[in-house]
């Protein structure tokens, strides 16, 4: 079966957290469609870029993209940008059951709107490991009244200029700013202030339920930057899928997500029916600067507009890592559903993350390189021989940590940038060990959320600390490890992954906070190009693959 959509994309004035400003919008929304489909179906996605003087290019977060690497939308990677009126045919197999996303990978693009959720049900007659009356979805976001194109330029220019923290923070696309910190500015059209409280995009989101029932949540963050807590006021919620991947149950009061990650929690409408009570979220791993962000969890028959009197929890201390790290070792893959990993591996690299200069300009790096996409994408030069289209040096696996105090700034901050890229063996196993250390300035390490293009992963293990090549490995767990795609590093920590590099393309694995893989904190892997097929032409058109496109 073929699940088919025709997406407009341009940019519109729209008030999502009552601010008026220009947002990326999807056939005239943000979050765009939701795609639904069942396991094994295809999804076909026709993209007509109408933003006017911005490219463009979607992925599809969590979708490992089998037989279709060219329809993973990592611009620079897998494919050209989508220019200023063009269109663009995405193409893929969805084949895991599960809560995904999809949004922009070009540029700071998602911290415009461009996102959705993707929802993917098991195929007839398969059960699932969990039941519930009725479900929702709810995707996070956090929100800047800056457009992308002046965050992109502050971080491209010396003095750097940092995105700092949001305005708002948005459930289902929704916000409320405090429009009294607006003055006399006005609207697009000149008819009213350019912050209005009544403007009906910006009303809360409801999410409605009945006493009684049990409902199945689908929570997303796509943020740019931030950290999340989300939690309903009196009521327990119970984590059973990760990233697309069934956990064993976990009842928690409050859920954290790291950007890119997906969970589904079930919950049951078990609360004193004749009041409504807040969903809230609330930022963690960064000193707050940006209010609650809330929705209504409504029940019937309620009105959905009355919101509850009780101010919306704050949740968790926003820098208690080891509670963010305790919920993070508690998911454990559900037994039956996933195979295990693999009891050892090929080959392990060594991610070592820091904050660094080049020529004055503010760069994160990965073993002291940071990465530039090339001009041609890796995939097209790969797949077609295109000489001279990156360095092809391999990036260090290792550093050298005897003269380094991952708690202190970086005493030489100087980096290098680079464009080269690892190559690993086909169906070999190989260990990702992420090494977080302290930033330019003292005493600061944040959380960054990895996520890895065109695979799941196992999680073997999280610490803080030094990770010790003797002693950490023999606490890993090859039982029943959470299976993931994306996963936090945690501040002044460690987290090793492992994955079979069994799926043949070319695959981005980066931090998912927009601003850092845009400032170079990412790095990619080549897996079987020998046994990808033909590439489509569509992908091509850019750098020395210019002329390839041509009919
Ligand atoms: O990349 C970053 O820059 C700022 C800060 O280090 C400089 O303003 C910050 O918090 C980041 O994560």
């Amino acid at each position: 079966r073929i699940q088919s959509y025709k997406w407009k994309v341009k940019y519109e004035y729209k008030s999502p957290d009552c601010y008026e400003k220009l947002v990326i919008t999807i056939n005239g929304e943000s979050p765009g469609p939701t795609i639904f489909a069942e396991q094994g179906n295809t999804v076909v996605v026709e993209v007509d870029n109408l933003l006017v003087t911005e490219n463009l290019a979607i992925h599809w977060h969590g979708i490992r993209q089998i037989g279709s690497p060219w329809s993973d939308g990592a611009n620079g990677i897998t494919q050209c940008p989508v220019q200023p009126g063009e269109k663009f045919v995405y193409k893929f197999v969805v084949d895991k059951a599960g809560t995904y996303i999809y949004h922009a990978h070009y540029g700071l693009q998602r911290s415009s709107g461009l996102y959705g959720s993707i929802h993917v049900i098991p195929s007839d007659g398969v059960k699932e490991p969990f039941s519930y009356d009725r479900e929702h979805t709810l995707l996070i976001n956090d929100w800047w009244h800056k457009s992308s194109a002046e965050q992109t330029a502050g971080l491209s220019s010396i003095p750097f200029r940092w995105v700092n923290e949001p305005q708002s923070l948005l459930i289902q696309g929704r916000g409320a700013y405090n429009c009294s910190l607006v003055n006399n500015q006005l609207n697009s059209l000149g008819t009213g202030s350019i912050c209005n409280t009544t403007n009906p995009e910006c009303s809360p989101h409801v999410i409605p339920v009945v006493f009684g029932k049990t409902y199945r949540l689908r929570i997303a963050s796509v943020t740019s930057l931030s950290a999340i807590n989300f939690m309903i006021e009196g009521h327990n919620m119970t984590i059973v899928e990760a990233d697309g991947n069934y956990v064993e149950p976990v009842v928690v009061q409050n859920l954290n997500l790291y950007s890119g990650e997906t969970y589904s929690v079930i919950v049951k409408a078990d609360n004193d029916p004749s009041r409504n009570y807040w969903a809230a979220v609330n930022i963690l791993g960064r000193m707050p600067k940006t209010p609650t962000g809330t929705a209504v969890f409504n029940y019937y028959p309620n009105h959905p507009k009355k919101p509850p009197l009780t101010t919306p929890p704050n949740g968790p201390l926003w820098n208690d890592t080891n509670y963010a790290l305790a919920q993070s070792q508690s998911l454990k893959a559900l037994k039956g559903f996933n195979p295990g990993p693999p009891f050892s591996s090929d080959r392990a690299i060594n991610m070592f993350f820091t904050q660094n200069k080049i020529e004055g300009f503010s760069r994160w790096s990965i073993n002291n390189f940071s990465f530039v996409l090339p001009s041609t994408p890796y995939l097209i030069a790969l797949k077609q021989n295109l000489p001279h289209t990156f360095d092809p040096t391999p990036p260090p696996e290792k550093y050298d940590l005897q003269n380094y105090d991952i708690h202190l700034p970086p005493k030489n901050p100087n980096a290098s940038y680079s464009d080269s890229i690892y190559r690993l063996d086909f169906n070999s196993t190989i260990d990702i060990i992420l090494q977080n250390t302290n930033m330019l300035d003292p005493n600061k390490s944040e959380t960054h959320p990895w996520h890895l293009h065109g695979h799941h992963f196992w999680v073997l293990g999280h610490g803080i600390g030094v990770f010790d090549p003797v002693n950490d490995p023999k606490k890993y767990n090859l039982v029943n490890p959470v299976v993931k795609n994306t996963v936090p590093a945690f501040p002044y920590g460690w987290t090793v992954i492992r994955f079979r590099a069994d799926n043949p393309g070319i695959w981005a694995f980066h931090c998912h906070v927009e601003a850092h893989y845009y400032l170079g904190m990412g790095v990619v892997f080549e897996e079987g190009i020998e046994r990808v097929a033909r590439l489509p032409k569509s992908i091509m058109g850019c750098g020395k693959s210019k002329r390839l496109a041509r009919p």
